[in-house]
């Protein structure tokens, strides 16, 4: 059986997006956030996406785990046509303080999603144990969240997702909240925790540095209405540091060449022309490829619409 429990496991990509596409509609106008996406994963992939503010960096990601519907396109996971949240999906969002639960700790809050898995205790608790020590906080499994750094708890919020063993971890500018020190350390983290655990990583930042540092490939997206403007294979050694490889010069010609397609990206995006009442300008500006690393992000600026689906996955929430 594979990731999404219905159908044998098929030869090809891991993860498969097709001519994905997305249009937010509300009472009196809508918005074409995503125009028209295409690019696959491999097992064991790390794969960073990179884009403009408002290029619809989120939609994607919400669209790949099955949280919102595409209007059109498909989305495959092993094979299988992904239709809700997919069993095989772990995400973490940006928002590690709503995403874990205030009156439950550590080892609660990681253990939950295992429990919806139905999974045994003994099979729980050695996965707990196990992610939290991954991440390296072995010895806090008793602390509430709130006793704990905004770091500390995105490293709980990165534990419970691998306690998941999910397929594929699909990562939503997951540090743009942290400083910049801490940011480093978790960046660290997670390549690390890719190469011991083998897991697939899908990471959406708007941070050049920080997708050109962690990716074995940055996909580079265009304004909204978006599509991909370039997939950029990353040769810089398996083993990186934050000093060495960031200070090497293939590092820059790296960043260059994410940067300048970025700095198209502002001024191009799918097609002449939006969807009809669309605000294509209204988050046009970017920061990706800032240094230091960019601000905490905003919430998007579009109108409100109800169109997610109901998380019925702890894996996904
Ligand atoms: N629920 C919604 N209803 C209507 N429009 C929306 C909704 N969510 C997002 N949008 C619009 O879709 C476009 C893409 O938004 P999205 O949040 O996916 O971009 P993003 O690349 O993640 O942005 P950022 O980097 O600033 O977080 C924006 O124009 C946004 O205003």
């Amino acid at each position: 059986m594979n990731a999404t429990g219905n159908s044998p496991e098929a030869a090809g990509p891991l993860l498969d997006v097709r001519a994905l596409r997305k249009v937010y509609t509300g009472r009196n106008r809508s918005v074409e956030a995503v125009r028209d996406l295409t690019f696959s994963v491999g097992t064991g992939d790390l794969v960073c996406v990179v884009g403009p503010s408002g290029a619809g960096k989120t939609t994607l990601l919400k669209c790949i785990s099955g949280l919102l519907a595409p209007t059109s396109g498909e989305v495959f996971l092993e094979g299988a046509a992904v239709q809700g949240p997919a069993p095989g999906m772990a995400v973490v969002f940006q928002e590690y303080g709503r995403s874990l639960f205030p009156w439950m700790t550590v080892q609660q809050n990681v253990e939950l999603p295992l429990k919806q898995k139905k999974l045994p205790r003994t099979r729980r608790q050695e996965l707990v144990r196990n992610s939290l020590e991954a991440v390296g906080l072995g010895d806090v499994p008793g602390a509430y969240p709130w006793q704990l750094s905004g770091g500390m708890q995105q490293r709980v919020a990165l534990a419970r997702a691998v306690a998941y063993e999910p397929h594929i971890l699909l990562m939503d500018e997951p540090f743009a909240a942290v400083d910049a020190q801490t940011r480093a350390d978790l960046e660290d983290l997670v390549r690390s925790l890719w190469q011991r655990l083998g897991v697939t990583i899908l990471f959406v930042t708007h941070d050049i540095d920080e997708a050109v540092y962690l990716g074995q490939r940055v996909l580079v997206l265009s304004s909204s209405p978006t599509v991909v403007l370039d997939d950029v294979a990353i040769d810089l050694p398996a083993e990186r540091d934050q000093l060495s490889t960031r200070s090497s010069t293939r590092f820059a010609e790296l960043r260059a060449q994410v940067f300048g397609q970025i700095q198209r990206a502002k001024h191009q995006s799918g097609e002449p022309g939006p969807a009809a009442g669309s605000e294509t300008d209204a988050g046009s500006e970017t920061d990706a490829g800032a240094v230091p690393p960019a601000e905490p992000r905003d919430t998007d600026t579009g109108p409100e619409t109800t169109e997610e689906r109901q998380p019925t996955d702890a894996g996904t929430r």
